[in-house]
């Protein structure tokens, strides 16, 4: 780059020095993706262990309820089905029924939706037990049986084969059949009221109707949050989440646990590089070494009190051992309210909290009265409940149709804490654009919530600066947020060549042996960082080039569009929609 700088090409200067910025551009970039990979590390979880201290045979679980929320939109993008399936391997979760709730928000709010819950309610009767019984993996039923697997292997119950035969049968069935008297989670059905002109705020509107849903129902300590297509593929997924936040160090700091994403049914070579394996095996695992991944949106768990916008309970010296010893005489809180500079932002939300209890009571008054407003929904969701403000510090963050980079983001510069979880078995599985607009259009949407953040007071690059959030983790952040903008250099660089040959202007100079030899060793060391990265991530060279490849392909499309569409955005007010992935099924 220094070489490129300092020999200007004479015949062909705007060539020269549009290459030059590309080059400086390219590089910054390179340097924003490496830094965060400082120091990847892979965590690994004892569920044995959680089980003997919180969950022992014999006597009433400790484990701490969570409550499980699913979004859905489009019944035609989102079918139903796929909803059902998911919905159905959360009631069959590997937890205490009373522990584990789920929340359904319908955005669409579809009859059809709504009509195919009420059935799985009524087929999870059946499913459930069967499940628990038999140790069933998946438990979202349409994967189960698509799974071309010896099932007789390890079972030896008689009744297995009979049994799992009556279950594919009743699969086919409509209709209430009788309950076997178990209990069952509870399943909550959300839609919200949507005014014309009334500002809905897409998915993370959604998901803070459900928050505050949920608040009233169950209230469970910890929210996991899946999109509707991603089932439990794994059904001790919430335990493994609580191995983090029952330990005693981590769950004073942790936010939330994040998993990976995981597909089903993508094509053999991934021709979409849909399964952004780069992404969820080298960068995620690298912020894991530093503050944490980020938010993707789906397939996490959140410590509810981070969520409503509080500070880490525990500042980083009250971590200190000796001051956890010291502490038993009292709660932390209490010794930290003498010491001004220990009061919070987040403890002076807890105190302007309090004069609000009495809302919350007759809130839950009018519940009791008619539990079954649910339905019409009316009640919770109709602007009248919004317009009290009542939940303004509720933190699922507007503004970009990334919803989930921000509200990550806004939690770690608070000081808190996420944690990356990948168990062997993936714990849950979604479904990917099968085709390339619906993959451009991800890519498009996903750019272009960048691009509103870039834009936003909650720039990475501009917000807060208060010394909580750790600076590779910020660089990090500035790396998902500007990575669009290397869509325009990127277009130049596919261009320039072209130009070249059409004008016969010659922009590589002559390059001494003194510069082929810095060439040659950065050459080298960007090879072999890339090596080390696939070596320790076990990402394979074919997924890497994927990824690359599509890259490149995006990177001259849909990131371009993106650019534009941010700036008009922000510049002409022009709203942007939330483009819904139509799920692959059949
Ligand atoms: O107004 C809306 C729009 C979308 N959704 C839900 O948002 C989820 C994600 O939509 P999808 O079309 O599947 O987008 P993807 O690109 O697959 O989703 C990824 O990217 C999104 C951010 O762009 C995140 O919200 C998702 O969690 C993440 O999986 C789905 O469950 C939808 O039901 C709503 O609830 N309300
Ligand atoms: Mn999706």
């Amino acid at each position: 780059m220094q070489y490129r700088l300092t020999h200007p090409v004479n015949d062909a200067y705007p060539l020269w020095l549009v290459l030059g910025i590309c080059e400086v551009w390219f590089a910054i970039s390179w340097l924003l993706d490496q830094f965060p990979k400082w120091s990847p590390i892979n965590r690994e979880t004892y569920l044995d262990r959680l089980a003997l201290r919180y969950d022992r045979e014999g006597e009433p679980s400790q484990l701490v309820p969570i409550d499980v929320f699913v979004s859905t939109v489009d019944p035609m993008k989102d079918p139903p089905l796929i909803t059902a399936n998911t919905v159905l391997s959360i009631l069959a979760v590997d937890d205490p029924v009373d522990k584990v709730s789920c929340y359904v928000s319908d955005d669409g709010s579809a009859m059809l939706t709504f009509e195919a819950l009420s059935e799985t309610a009524e087929f999870a009767r059946k499913w459930v037990p069967f499940c628990k019984k038999f140790n069933i993996e998946p438990q979202a039923p349409e994967f189960y049986f698509a799974q071309m697997i010896d099932y007789l292997k390890d079972k030896i119950q008689p009744s297995f084969v009979k049994e799992r035969r009556a279950m594919k049968v009743f699969l086919g069935h409509t209709g209430g059949l009788d309950t076997d008297g178990n209990e069952l989670p509870h399943l909550v059905y959300v839609s919200r009221e949507k005014h014309p002109g009334f500002q809905h705020h897409k998915k993370a509107g959604a998901m803070n109707a459900l928050i505050r849903v949920s608040a009233v129902l169950t209230n469970g300590a910890y929210l996991l949050n899946v999109d509707c297509d991603h089932y439990f593929n794994n059904s001790k997924a919430l335990k493994e989440a609580m191995c983090f936040f029952m330990d005693p160090v981590l769950r004073k700091k942790t936010c939330y646990v994040q998993f990976p994403q995981r597909f089903d049914g993508i094509d053999l070579h991934d021709r979409y590089a849909n399964r952004n394996i780069v992404f969820f095996d080298i960068n995620l695992k690298g912020l894991d070494g530093l503050q944490g991944p980020m938010y993707v949106g789906t397939g996490c768990c959140f410590n509810r009190q981070a969520l409503y916008g509080y500070d880490p309970s525990l500042t980083e010296a009250d971590l200190e051992p000796n001051i956890i010893v010291k502490s038993c005489c009292g709660s932390q809180k209490k010794g930290r309210s003498g010491n001004k500079k220990y009061i919070s932002r987040g403890q002076q939300k807890e105190l302007n909290l309090l004069p609000q209890f009495s809302i919350w009571k007759t809130l839950k008054r009018v519940w009791k009265v008619c539990p079954y407003s649910l339905e019409n929904c009316s009640l919770l969701s109709g602007t009248y409940w919004f317009s009290f403000d009542l939940f303004y510090w509720i933190e699922w963050i507007y503004g970009s149709v990334t919803e989930d980079i921000l509200t990550g983001f806004k939690m770690h510069a608070r000081g808190w804490v996420s944690i990356y979880c990948m168990p062997p078995r993936p714990a849950f599985k979604g479904s990917a654009p099968i085709n390339l607009s619906d993959r451009l259009n991800q890519v498009l949407r996903w750019a272009l919530g960048s691009v509103e953040i870039l834009l936003s007071r909650h720039c990475p690059l501009w917000y807060g600066y208060n010394g909580k959030l750790k600076l590779l983790e910020r660089l990090a952040y500035i790396n998902t947020i500007v990575y669009p903008i290397t869509s325009l250099p990127l277009l130049a660089y596919c261009i320039l060549p072209a130009i070249c040959l059409l004008t016969g202007k010659f922009i590589v100079p002559e390059i001494s042996n003194y510069a082929g030899m810095w060439f040659t060793l950065l050459f080298l060391s960007i090879f072999s960082t890339g090596i080390l990265e696939l070596r320790w991530s076990g990402v394979s060279i074919e997924d890497w080039w994927r990824n690359e490849q599509f890259w490149v392909i995006g990177g001259t499309s849909a990131l371009l569009f993106a650019v534009f569409q941010g700036l008009l955005k922000v510049l002409a007010g022009i709203d942007t929609n939330f483009t819904v992935t139509s799920k692959a099924y059949d």
